[in-house]
């Protein structure tokens, strides 16, 4: 990824050990996010980090955090907040991958896991608790076998998530998790859309942040080709279908993630697809066990599975290198959401398409996207005799699906 101006970690007051660590990660020069923040948090600043989607925000708080532990190692010396349990387990590889020289112990809690087995974590003072916060609150309100008591960082990642009043509120838990943390402290927040909780994140992040936000206006990476496709409903999974097998016959190696707008949705493209004999697996909240969750990852971060068809609940943060297309069943009725959807690609520097399935009723909010990412989707060219040749077959597949029992 491009360095920001020839400014290196050690110039920012990383230390060799960090910087070697880093090095293993493919992390050698500071993307601007991070040479922006680095040094104010190193200072003992709070910080606030608005950069577009897959720009290194996660090491913009894991590396300091990491010195500054290193300097007073003791536990529980910083707690990470996440919106996703998939997200929570992907900083903490961050941070084990970077603190290893250290001996980092980290621990994740995240729900639907042992809650026995996370106690007794949290009892042995881990240096770094990642966390979702329904599941931390509990542990809150329910033991006194650990406390957060001394914690120097608070990190809010997808930080106007954690705000916001969506599906899953985190307000109630996020008060239970501010009451027992210590004032002084330093609170770390960052997303690629933080404008709209500006506000409220201002009051979590009292003593007066450090703010930094990527000055470019369009606010989504120029390696993204943002495409749309306008097309009646009834067409939508012909399409899909289609835009997947020319994917396939023309690359050798591919991976693209559909994003829909409900579980039901979810379950029903996934096993039509199946049908088709796609490579795919399904990530959705519904699914009762974590487990199943994070294996359905694990398979499509591994490339065994090609195909992740997701609802938003894979939206935000998830780093995965290979995917080059993301695809929007629905558009999706916040710009904020298509954001975070399409920035699951071209991440890092890399190439990327998104391919947003538009119908007649939803090109206002198509318009909303274009106005607010300030800049225009394309029409994507797509073979419409193909698609008109297996539109029956394909409609009778999803019908198919539909009816069984989810
Ligand atoms: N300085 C760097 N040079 C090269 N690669 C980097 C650098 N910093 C981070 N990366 C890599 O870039 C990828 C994206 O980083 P990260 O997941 O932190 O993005 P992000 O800004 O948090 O994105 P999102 O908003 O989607 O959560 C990761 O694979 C990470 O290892």
């Amino acid at each position: 990824m491009a360095a920001a101006s020839g400014t290196g970690f050690q110039e920012l007051g990383i230390r060799d050990w960090l910087i070697q660590q880093s090095r293993q990660l493919g992390i050698k020069e500071p993307t601007p996010v991070q040479e922006h923040c680095i040094p104010a948090i190193l200072r003992g600043q709070d910080c606030m980090g608005c950069a577009k989607t897959g720009s290194g925000k996660t090491a913009a708080f894991v590396l300091p955090i990491l010195q500054k532990l290193s300097e007073d190692p003791y536990g529980i010396f910083c707690l990470v907040l996440s919106p996703t349990r998939e997200l929570a387990s992907q900083i903490a590889e961050q941070f084990q991958v970077l603190g290893k020289p250290i001996g980092l112990k980290d621990c994740m809690i995240v729900g639907r896991m042992d809650m026995v087995k996370q106690a007794l974590e949290l009892s042995r003072k881990p240096h770094v608790v990642i966390a979702t916060p329904g599941r931390l609150a509990d542990h809150l309100k329910s033991s006194n076998t650990f406390n957060l008591k001394k914690i120097k960082f608070l990190v809010l990642d997808e930080a106007d998530r954690l705000l916001e009043q969506g599906c899953t509120d985190f307000t109630k838990d996020l008060e239970v998790i501010l009451g027992a943390i210590p004032a002084k402290r330093q609170t770390l927040l960052f997303s690629a859309t933080l404008t709209d909780t500006l506000q409220e994140l201002k009051k979590i992040a009292m003593n007066r942040p450090f703010f930094w936000e990527s000055k470019s206006e369009v606010r989504t990476v120029d390696e993204l080709e943002q495409r749309y496709l306008l097309i009646p409903e009834r067409m939508k999974e012909a399409y899909l279908v289609h835009l997947i097998q020319k994917t396939q016959d023309e690359h050798e190696d591919w991976s693209i993630m559909i994003f829909t707008n409900t579980c039901k949705m979810c379950q029903v493209l996934n096993m039509m697809l199946r049908k088709f004999r796609f490579p795919c697996v399904a990530l959705h909240s519904m699914m009762q066990q974590v487990r199943q969750r994070f294996a359905a990852l694990a398979k499509f971060k591994s490339s065994v599975f090609k195909i992740l068809v997701a609802t938003d609940v894979a939206a935000r943060g998830l780093d995965i290198p290979t995917v080059q297309m993301v695809i929007n069943h629905n558009t999706p009725g916040l710009p904020k959401i298509y954001i975070h959807r399409v920035g699951r690609t071209a991440r890092a520097g890399r190439h990327g398409i998104s391919i947003t399935l538009v119908t007649q009723y939803d090109i206002h909010l198509l318009h909303a996207i274009e106005e607010e990412i300030k800049s225009k989707l394309k029409d994507y060219p797509a073979d419409e005799k193909e698609v008109l040749r297996i539109l029956t077959h394909v409609n009778v597949t999803r019908r198919e699906c539909e009816i069984t029992p989810f």
